[in-house]
């Protein structure tokens, strides 16, 4: 029997994944007062972000050397005297996910080769080691994200989130799990402490008035006024789940609720495609549809960004046409796109 499709390139993002995941736990419990850096845009950067990222590049690195990676983070704050001690934390905490320690001056080039530009031809991956870096400052929902992207189509996705709940219905109960999709073959859940894959779907609920929304926990990456008005529109009265990373994917995925709508609060924000690559797999194989709001397909062709999308929807392939309807209604009341 033939091998699967991309079976190597699977077992090298779990690999790579789970690695830097636990580097991220560790990272955790050691967080103190001034290892984290803002980013221009004001975003949080943290030791766990620079390390997961030198974690996975190296695995990718070492099985796929030839293949470019988008990542969401540079060397640049962590080089010079000004960036000593950061350097200096990212080492030896990447190395404790690592076999092979990394040096000071190669760790700062695997953490570069995230610096792809993206585009619609050949191989890439798509990488955010660290998704919803302020739900991991928070001690709640992150995830480390990985996808092959070839010709602007997403072909292997996995997402490790290490405090998302094995069994949604069992909050207190064990945490960690990955999630794992490859395109044509389904989507799965593995987790941390086991081996095993469980097939995963969305819920397939017959009215949408029993749905429930997953959205952000920060408004400022998602209108959320307008998505309680959407929700209104469909009838539906449960309360939204808000949390932060592609956990929301994860979320829908595995049927602990049935829409992810990330709707545009600026109209100059550009989607990064590392937000969204895995996820957006994911959803697809456990039979969902992902489009931005006016219901064209996220295009992962255009660099670094989803430069032509607006915002996110997600819901089952059943009922993504009717909030579409109620999306549209709502930002564009005039008809207007
Ligand atoms: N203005 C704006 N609009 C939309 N998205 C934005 C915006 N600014 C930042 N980001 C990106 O949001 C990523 C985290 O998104 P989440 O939905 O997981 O975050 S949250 O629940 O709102 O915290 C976050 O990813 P990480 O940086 O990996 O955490 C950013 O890439
Ligand atoms: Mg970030
Ligand atoms: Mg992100
Ligand atoms: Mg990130």
């Amino acid at each position: 029997m033939s091998a699967l499709a991309f079976a190597a390139e699977r077992a090298v993002a779990i690999h790579a994944v789970l690695a830097a995941s636990k580097v991220c736990q560790r990272v955790f419990t050691k967080l103190v007062n001034g290892e984290t850096v803002t980013k221009k845009d004001k975003s949080p950067v943290t030791i766990a972000d620079y390390s997961a990222q030198a974690v996975v590049n190296t695995f990718l690195n070492s099985s796929f050397p030839s293949d470019p990676i988008v990542g969401e983070e540079d060397s640049k704050d962590l080089r010079g005297d000004a960036g000593r001690l950061m350097r200096e934390k990212v080492l030896e905490l990447a190395n404790s996910g690592l076999d092979t320690p990394l040096t000071e001056q190669s760790i700062l080039e695997t953490i570069d080769r995230g610096t792809y530009g993206g585009g619609a031809k050949g191989r890439m991956w798509a990488l955010d080691p660290i998704d919803g870096t302020k739900g991991f400052l928070r001690g709640e929902q992150f995830a480390v994200c990985l996808a092959l992207i070839i010709d602007g189509q997403v072909q292997v996705g996995v997402m490790g989130c290490p405090n998302l709940p094995v069994d949604a219905k069992n909050q207190d109960g064990e945490k960690g799990c990955l999630f794992i999709t490859v395109k044509g073959q389904g989507a799965f859940q593995r987790n941390f402490s086991s081996t095993t894959e469980v097939p995963i779907s969305m819920s397939d609920i017959q009215s949408l008035t029993d749905a429930s929304f997953c959205e952000s926990v920060e408004s400022g990456h998602s209108n959320q006024s307008e998505a309680a008005k959407i929700a209104q529109l469909l009838g539906i009265t449960k309360a939204p789940v808000r949390m932060d990373s592609q956990c929301k994917y994860c979320s829908i995925s595995r049927g602990d609720a049935e829409v992810y709508l990330r709707l545009p609060v600026s109209a100059t924000y550009e989607e990064k495609i590392w937000d969204h690559a895995s996820g957006s797999l994911l959803v697809a194989e456990a039979g969902g549809i992902v489009s931005d709001v006016y219901g064209r397909p996220l295009d992962f062709s255009h660099g670094r960004t989803l430069a032509t999308n607006s915002g996110v929807v997600a819901a089952h392939a059943k009922i993504h046409a009717k909030v579409i309807e109620a999306v549209q209604k709502v930002l564009f009341p005039e008809g207007k796109l």
